[in-house]
């Protein structure tokens, strides 16, 4: 909650280290609930998201208990399958618990999903993946009901490779009757994730991470006890506010294979980039040079998730960049806050044109969602004088303790009510 305070200038230096990826808690969250039993999930991050998901396991029945870095989830007992609207609104992620109720009680009543104001976020794919597994659904004054009856496996073509619709049709595939097919399926890390998770309980999932995923149902799952990946998203904010304050930091528990698009446009503005098997360091020691082409695309495409935050570092760049956002038609509205800090963009639909100016001027800011606000936040960093950043709630959603993280690494950061 709050704001953040930033006086900029401060060159980002030393090690920080990434926690277990949001993208991925989530719906292993949800899909804890597929084990009448106990699951330990290691490596979590402690972020509002995370919480919320718990509110909800709570609410359904389920025992949580969130020790350091692990969730323990009993799942014995899931006596609800109906979610309040005050529950589902309070991120986009609470609709996986409509593929994972499906599977566990062979129905669901909800509301739409909440999260972050990117563009239109329909679920259409999701009901329509649904559908074909024999799931009857109901829309009505903006809930949606969902009878399983008897789930039995089918081929899914997907209209475009949506991550959440990828995710629950696989959550509500993992006891079908035969074999379910997802094809144009996302194939985002997290994807992986999830199908590592539910095999490590006893599904029997493959393919995730190829445009195919095979779902093949059983009976029932097992206990069992997980890591998740770590968070690519969490890794690209740091190496983009190395790059806005010409530091030099060693990211740690960071994947270079899930980053390449963001670390190949990162080289392009002159910055350098050592890897090893998990660690990224990055060393900027110049004003960045701008990059003709980012195009946000579905994994391995450069991710919409940190566009802002690369367009940030853009802001200040020598010479035009052209940003293009292709997921979402609603990811531009950090750079009106940019152009109050002095920033030169003119946004044209989904595409932004960015000529870097020398240096930006701290500013009153708002944080209007997640990346968005992260985005402001290494705007911030790099400016100069102080930048206020309202609305730190959303950038909680996705960020744990951002400001200690970075004046860990001497970021002039501190939250204020
Ligand atoms: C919790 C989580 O993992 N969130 C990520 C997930 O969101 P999310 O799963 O919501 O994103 P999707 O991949 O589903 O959305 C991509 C595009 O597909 C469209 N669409 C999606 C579903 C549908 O039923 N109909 C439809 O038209 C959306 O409007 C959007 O334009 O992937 C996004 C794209 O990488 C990321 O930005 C989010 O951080
Ligand atoms: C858009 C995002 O998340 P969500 O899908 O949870 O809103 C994000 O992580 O940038």
């Amino acid at each position: 909650m709050g704001k953040f305070k930033i006086n900029g200038g401060n060159r980002l230096y030393g090690e920080l280290k990434v926690n277990g990826a949001k993208n991925s808690v989530l719906p292993i969250l949800a899909a804890s609930i597929l084990n009448e039993g106990i699951s330990v999930i290691h490596d979590c991050p402690k972020l509002k998201d995370v919480y919320s998901m718990i509110e909800i396991l709570e609410h359904l029945g389920c025992k949580v208990t969130f020790k350091g870095r692990d969730i323990i989830i009993d799942a014995r007992y899931v006596k609800d399958s109906e979610i309040p609207d005050s529950l589902m609104r309070t991120m986009r992620s609470s609709i996986f618990l409509m593929g994972a109720l499906i599977s566990r009680n062979k129905k669901a009543l909800m509301s739409f999903p909440g999260g972050c104001d990117i563009g239109h976020r329909p679920i259409d794919l999701h009901l329509k993946g649904l559908r074909r597994l024999g799931v009857k659904v109901e829309e009505s004054y903006g809930y949606i009901k969902c009878e399983g009856g008897k789930i039995r496996g089918n081929e899914i073509h997907l209209d475009l490779p949506s991550v959440g619709a990828t995710e629950n049709i696989m959550l509500a595939g993992v006891f079908a009757e035969g074999i379910t097919i997802i094809r144009n399926a996302a194939k985002e890390p997290e994807i992986e994730d999830l199908q590592n998770f539910l095999n490590s309980m006893g599904a029997k999932i493959s393919g995730a991470g190829t445009n195919t995923i095979i779902i093949e149902g059983v009976k029932r799952l097992h206990d069992t006890e997980y890591t998740i990946i770590p968070d690519r998203i969490v890794a690209g904010t740091y190496l983009c506010a190395a790059a806005m304050t010409r530091g030099e930091l060693t990211v740690v528990n960071a994947l270079k294979e899930h980053l390449e698009p963001l670390l190949s446009k990162l080289r392009e503005t002159g910055c350098k980039i050592q890897t090893g098997n998990d660690y990224i360091k990055i060393m900027c020691d110049k004003r960045p040079k701008a990059v003709d082409m980012i195009i946000t695309l579905p994994y391995p495409g450069f991710p919409t998730d940190l566009q802002p935050q690369m367009a940030s570092v853009l802001s200040v760049a020598e010479g035009t960049s052209i940003v293009t956002e292709t997921i979402f038609d609603n990811r531009f509205k950090y750079t009106e806050e940019l152009i109050r800090m002095g920033a030169d963009i003119k946004v044209e639909g989904r595409v932004a044109v960015i000529r870097g100016v020398e240096k930006l001027m701290g500013a009153k800011v708002v944080a209007r969602d997640l990346r968005g606000g992260a985005a402001l936040i290494i705007a911030g960093l790099g400016a100069k004088g102080t930048t206020i950043v309202e609305e730190a709630e959303h950038i909680d959603r996705g960020y744990e303790s951002i400001e200690n993280a970075l004046k860990s690494v001497g970021g002039d950061i501190v939250r204020i009510m």
